[in-house]
């Protein structure tokens, strides 16, 4: 097996494109092509001006600064970059299945098999294929298959290497990873495959912390790492609505039991649900593939996590009209953030969509405000749920680039991400401007340090009962 000199990367979205920037970092020798087939986003990766970069990620712009031109390329041309490579990442999207056979729940592969069928065309030696995308355990053996069967009598091993990254803290997760995870074949040709990708890892991160597994634990840890993590979102979640009727505070109990170091501290945090591209989509696909195999007690369990996520959503958009006398017809709702999470422009699966749908539902006017989202992306985002008159949309959202005209004459503000910005504003000013009583929910709890209650205004966070300044 050839050392490793040139690696092609397909999909560079935000896997891909962070992934390869910090290889390519910790790895000048080695030549790094990430390819796509959506030119403006290559377009993008490969503007001179690095805040043009399609991704927000912090740290993300001094990572592709130093290693741009000297061994990192974006490209289109995807064939090229196949040619030449030692290792091809794929780290094309998986998104859920919108139709046919497990439509709504089953992972849909036709990008990946699309990617194994053009690497079977055009490679001409033997080269490294490793699985970035998060994929159902036991796909490695189609890839495989189809790889075999049309090659030109070529060698591929493949290796799974999920990522575990999270966005907004990519680049951190990327340079310091509590553990990379490499799955391959337990042959001679298999074990100098993983040994490669281990070298490439190696040259940053410690060697303890590179796990190597056979190749369907390997696939398969990736999905139970997503549904662990979301089932804590979701158990903090259930506990936070037993919270708002005990007067028990869903703060004060997370503390408690995070101390204990067998239950820990993190993602503990009660929310108006976890969005994002992936927790859904990949608890969906464990569920799926449980069923599949007639694991019916096993699917219905982790389909809890998801049914719980949709309430938590649903009750908090609820609160905000029971609260408001039962109607937000034509009242002001700002929105205070769009996006799934802080620290990233990823919309995908976010709470706040939901929400506003909801609202728009009750006639409800909305006004949003998010520091990286753009406006168009917002209006994408509610169109594409199809349930909304695209008329409808137009006449009741807008879409502001200062948080002080989003919130000016509204009825209530919605806290639905949890970027910083927010709890340094001039909570006296906005409260002077609201329609009174001023109502805040806040959906991701991060209001208790202001004592918003001392301007009078009245405060829902989840997980606590409704307070004002009059106790
Ligand atoms: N977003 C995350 O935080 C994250 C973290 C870990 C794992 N993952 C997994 O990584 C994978 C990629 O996720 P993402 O968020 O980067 O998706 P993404 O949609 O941002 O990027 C995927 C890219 O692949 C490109 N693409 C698709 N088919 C192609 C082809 N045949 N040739 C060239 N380019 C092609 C698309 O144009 C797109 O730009 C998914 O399986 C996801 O589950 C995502
Ligand atoms: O205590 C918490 C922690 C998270 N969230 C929400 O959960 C969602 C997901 O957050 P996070 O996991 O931080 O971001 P992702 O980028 O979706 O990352 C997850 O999904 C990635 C894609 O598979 C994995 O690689 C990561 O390890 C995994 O954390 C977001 O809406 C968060 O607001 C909460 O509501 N409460």
């Amino acid at each position: 097996m050839r050392p490793t000199k040139n690696i092609c990367c397909i999909g560079a979205g935000y896997v891909g494109g962070p992934t390869m920037s910090v290889i390519a970092q910790k790895n000048p020798s080695i030549k790094v092509t990430c390819v796509d087939l959506n030119e403006s986003r290559i377009k993008a990766w490969n503007n001179e001006n690095l805040d043009n970069l399609p991704i927000y990620e912090p740290g993300l712009a001094e990572v592709v600064a130093e290693a741009r031109g000297r061994n990192l390329f974006f490209s289109t041309d995807v064939d090229k970059a196949i040619d030449e490579a030692d290792m091809i990442f794929i780290s094309v999207n998986t998104p859920t299945k919108t139709y046919g056979e497990g439509k709504g729940m089953a992972a849909d592969l036709k990008y990946i098999e699309l990617c194994a069928r053009q690497i079977a065309r055009v490679a001409t030696n033997d080269k490294i294929i490793v699985e970035k995308s998060t994929l159902p355990v036991r796909t490695a053996e189609a890839v495989k298959s189809i790889l075999d069967h049309t090659g030109n009598g070529v060698n591929f091993q493949i290796l799974s290497n999920p990522e575990f990254l999270a966005e907004g803290t990519a680049i951190q997760d990327l340079q310091n990873a509590d553990r990379v995870l490499i799955g391959g074949e337990n042959t001679e040709d298999g074990k100098l495959a993983m040994q490669e990708l281990v070298n490439i890892y190696a040259s940053w991160l410690p060697k303890d912390r590179i796990l190597t597994t056979n190749v369907w634990s390997s696939e398969l840890s990736k999905l139970v790492a997503n549904a662990f993590l979301a089932q804590r979102v979701s158990s903090i979640n259930a506990i936070s609505e037993l919270c708002e009727v005990t007067e028990a505070d869903v703060q004060e109990v997370a503390k408690a039991i995070g101390k204990d170091s067998r239950i820990g501290p993190k993602f503990l945090n009660a929310s108006v649900g976890f969005g994002g591209s992936c927790f859904q989509k990949d608890i969906l696909n464990l569920v799926y593939i449980s069923k599949s195999l007639g694991l019916n007690e096993v699917a219905d369990y982790w389909e809890q996590v998801i049914i719980m996520n949709d309430h938590q959503k649903n009750r908090f958009a609820r609160k905000i009209v029971k609260t408001l006398y039962n109607t937000v017809a034509d009242k002001k709702i700002a929105f205070l953030g769009w996006a799934f999470k802080k620290d990233t422009n990823d919309t995908r699966e976010s709470a706040a969509i939901y929400i506003a749908e909801k609202l728009l539902h009750e006639q409800a006017n909305i006004t949003i405000y998010d520091p990286k989202v753009k406006e168009h992306q917002i209006f994408s985002d509610l169109e594409y749920l199809g349930t909304l008159d695209p008329e409808i949309i137009k006449q009741r959202v807008r879409v502001v680039n200062d948080p002080y005209l989003a919130m000016d004459q509204a009825h209530a503000i919605a806290i639905l991400t949890e970027w910083d910005e927010f709890i340094t504003y001039d909570w006296r000013r906005v409260y002077d401007k609201m329609v009174k009583p001023a109502f805040v929910f806040d959906g991701r709890g991060i209001t208790d340090g202001l004592n918003l209650e001392k301007y009078d205004f009245q405060v829902f966070r989840l997980g606590k009962s409704i307070t004002t300044n009059k106790g």
